[in-house]
């Protein structure tokens, strides 16, 4: 590995803590005198000699602190958990009912039982375990991720101190399974934007720039850094092996102390899992402490961990070297057979066979009792014993000195930087994707010239009041429905990456929200006034400019309403399907209400909230008044003598008044609009915050 790519930034942690080498005067400790319970060393822990701190006995509380550097070597941290113990619904909810109303499940059953382990720093530790032996269930309560529903007791550690989820994710990275970006950035790209976001102010742009170069290098990603990350069925991108490599290199940008990984491996060949599984062996050569989960790992990938963790039936059943294990399993009976991958092996001693199933059990605590006999057994026992003393649970959110919650996270970037950041990068969305630019484009000029040409060149006439009308009416609802339905999707595609980057303390949900919605904005105003160009100019409305300046500003107005109103239905209903269902459901009627397909004295009481919040109703009656204000005389009907002809309008403001629309309204129409606008986006805005808060 490079030695200067293994170098990272340092982050805007507190003052570091970093285990001594050599114990000077007071006690040297071993793990079990970190939770305060025995102080005795336990000797031969090969995988324990980074435990050597040297601690005041009264406060436990490292006595050395060292100055941090302004650029670190990655140094990693030892992370103890100690009787784990989780318990889950029987059944997962799935009813309304089960779901919100019902306080507690009926039949609860332990997924996790009295779980302890070490992960060491600079060491690769692989969490194995056939299906559902608990290796998730793990990892999640060790990065506080994905608890709903679930009950954690126990104690997790760093370097001697308990810790609290928000104290775990300063100091390490979670990469999950499923990679997911802005797929229309390059690999570039989204690590700048990340470096930008992470990296904090201590460093100018230049230092940032250059820390994601070295780990471009160090990530084996310089063939690709100029790709396009890809949109499935869309944009061509980088390969699986690559993104997942993408996906690490994001999450050490900041050097996180430890990384989690979880299935780094899933969906990758053979060889595209060794050169990933590789990079973060060297990750871990290079001080940093990783955890990770694997299914079926080949003998080559098996080879690269350090450490080995083996779970069934929710208990940690070996957890030491890897090279041990094999050893371990044959001396309690079950030796490997020559040329077998012995992480195959491993893993099919320790399923559990439905048809056999009491054999199965039978074998697993004969390995467990032979791997608790053993001394690395023996550290896992002590670490075990580190919670007994404890008193407050994990989820206290008091422990280890923070009272940080949701709403009081610190950021590494300041909210004008972060700004800055996703406005940039959602202004690179807007105009790469082929699907949010060209295609509105295309379909809105089309739309445009086909709309034109039906009522091209419209002359008023008394027959022809009905058809301007509806020119106007159709302008209205055909850029509605062009524009707001496609929106629907873009936004809910987004908003698991935000919410995941948001979970992740990359940036704020209001930051996200403000900068998305300035960067979206040129083209709703862009679009709507080309629409407007050709409709108004081809079908022949009043021909002046400053009554089309108006028109323009009507339909730029009601695409912003049809577009806030797109916004809160996704983020209220957060699935694409369901919010597509939804949003006729609440535009139809209210589209009905609009005046065109209705005379407003005969609308019932009961429905006048309908009409109130018909969008279409005011940027019609704004239209209407705009284009027939300018008309002082309708030719045909001033002197019209035949029956035919009486109620004909005589005047625009008569056509204005026929159609139950007051001709002063104009200016009235468009503050109402303006206020739909702001009221959606707030609306939009704290859906998506409680979708944040409730990801956390
Ligand atoms: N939130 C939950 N509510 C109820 N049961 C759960 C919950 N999460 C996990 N479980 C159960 O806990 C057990 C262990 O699940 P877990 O996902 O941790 O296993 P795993 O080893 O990661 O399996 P796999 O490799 O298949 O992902 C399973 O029986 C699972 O159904």
């Amino acid at each position: 590995m490079d030695s200067s790519s293994s170098r990272c930034a340092s982050r805007p942690a507190p003052p570091l803590l970093l285990p001594l080498a050599a114990p000077t005067a007071p006690t040297t400790l071993s793990v079990a005198v970190i939770a305060g319970v025995k102080r005795n060393r336990i000797s031969q822990m090969n995988f324990d000699e980074s435990l050597n701190l040297t601690y005041d006995e009264d406060s436990l509380t490292p006595l050395v602190e060292l100055k941090k550097p302004s650029v670190l070597v990655p140094e990693g941290c030892n992370l103890y958990w100690s009787s784990l113990n989780v318990t889950g619904p029987e059944n997962k909810p799935t009813t309304f009912k089960e779901k919100y109303l019902t306080s507690k499940p009926k039949k609860v059953k332990q997924i996790l039982h009295n779980v302890s382990g070490i992960a060491e720093a600079g060491k690769l530790l692989a969490i194995m375990g056939s299906s559902g032996a608990g290796k998730t269930t793990l990892l999640n309560v060790l990065t506080s991720r994905n608890l709903k529903n679930l009950d954690v007791q126990g104690t997790i550690l760093m370097d001697g101190h308990r810790t609290n989820k928000w104290k775990i994710r300063e100091v390490s990275a979670f990469v999950q399974q499923h990679d997911m970006f802005v797929g229309t950035l390059t690999a570039r790209e989204h690590l700048r934007f990340m470096a930008k976001l992470r990296m904090g102010n201590q460093y100018t742009l230049k230092q940032k720039y250059d820390r994601v170069e070295s780990v471009i290098k160090q990530m084996g990603l310089t063939n690709c850094a100029n790709t396009p990350i890809g949109i499935p069925n869309s944009v061509k991108g980088l390969s699986c092996g690559e993104m997942k490599r993408l996906a690490f290199a994001s999450e050490i940008l900041t050097c996180p102390k430890i990384l989690f990984c979880d299935e780094p491996t899933s969906g990758l060949d053979a060889f595209m899992a060794g050169h990933v599984v590789q990079a973060l062996r060297s990750l871990a050569d290079g001080g940093m402490t990783i955890i990770i989960t694997i299914h079926q790992p080949s003998s080559q990938v098996y080879g690269l961990f350090h450490n080995l963790c083996l779970m069934a039936c929710g208990r940690t059943i070996y957890l030491g070297p890897v090279e041990e294990a094999v050893p371990l399993f044959s001396r309690c009976g079950f030796p490997c057979p020559p040329y077998y991958n012995p992480a195959d092996h491993l893993i099919r001693t320790l399923a559990v066979i439905d048809r056999d199933r009491e054999n199965s059990l039978k074998n697993i605590a004969k390995i467990r009792d032979g791997f608790l006999k053993s001394s690395h057994g023996q550290v896992i026992a002590e670490i075990g014993k580190a919670d007994r003393k404890s008193t407050s649970s994990y989820n206290d959110d008091s422990l280890f000195g923070s009272d940080k919650s949701f709403f009081s996270q610190e950021y590494a970037a300041g909210y004008f930087d972060q700004l800055m950041a996703l406005g940039w990068r959602s202004w690179l969305t807007v105009i790469r994707d082929p699907i949010l630019l060209k295609v509105r484009l295309f379909q809105v000029i089309i739309t445009g010239l086909i709309t034109g040409t039906v009522y091209f060149n419209t002359k008023i006439t008394p027959e022809t009041i009905i058809s301007i009308n509806g020119i106007m009416f159709n302008h209205i609802r055909n850029l509605n429905f062009m524009l707001q339905f496609p929106n629907v999707p873009v936004i809910t595609a987004e908003m698991p990456i935000v919410l995941r980057e948001n979970a992740n303390g990359v940036y704020r949900t209001s930051t996200y929200f403000i900068a998305k919605n300035i960067a979206e904005l040129p083209q709703y105003i862009v679009l709507p006034f080309i629409y407007n160009l050709i409709v108004y100019w081809m079908t022949g409305l009043y021909p002046a400019v400053l009554p089309f300046l108006f028109a323009s500003f009507v339909t730029i107005m009601l695409l912003n309403v049809a577009i806030s109103v797109s916004y809160a239905v996704a983020t209220i209903f957060g699935d694409v399907a369901i919010s597509m269902t939804v949003l006729p459901v609440f535009v139809v009627p209210i589209m009905a209400f609009g005046g065109f397909f209705i005379a407003f004295d005969t609308i019932p009481v009961y429905f006048g909230w309908l009409s109130a919040l018909s969008y279409f109703k005011y940027a019609y009656e704004a239209f209407a008044i705009n284009q027939w204000e300018n008309i002082p005389v309708i030719p045909g009907c001033l002197n019209a003598t035949s029956k035919a002809l009486t109620s004909c309008p005589k005047t625009g403001l008569e056509v204005i008044e026929s159609i139950d629309f007051s001709p002063d309204n104009k200016w009235f129409d468009m503050v109402v609009m303006f206020v739909m606008i702001i009221v959606l986006r707030f609306i939009s805005y704290m859906a998506l915050l409680f979708r944040s808060y409730k990801n956390q």
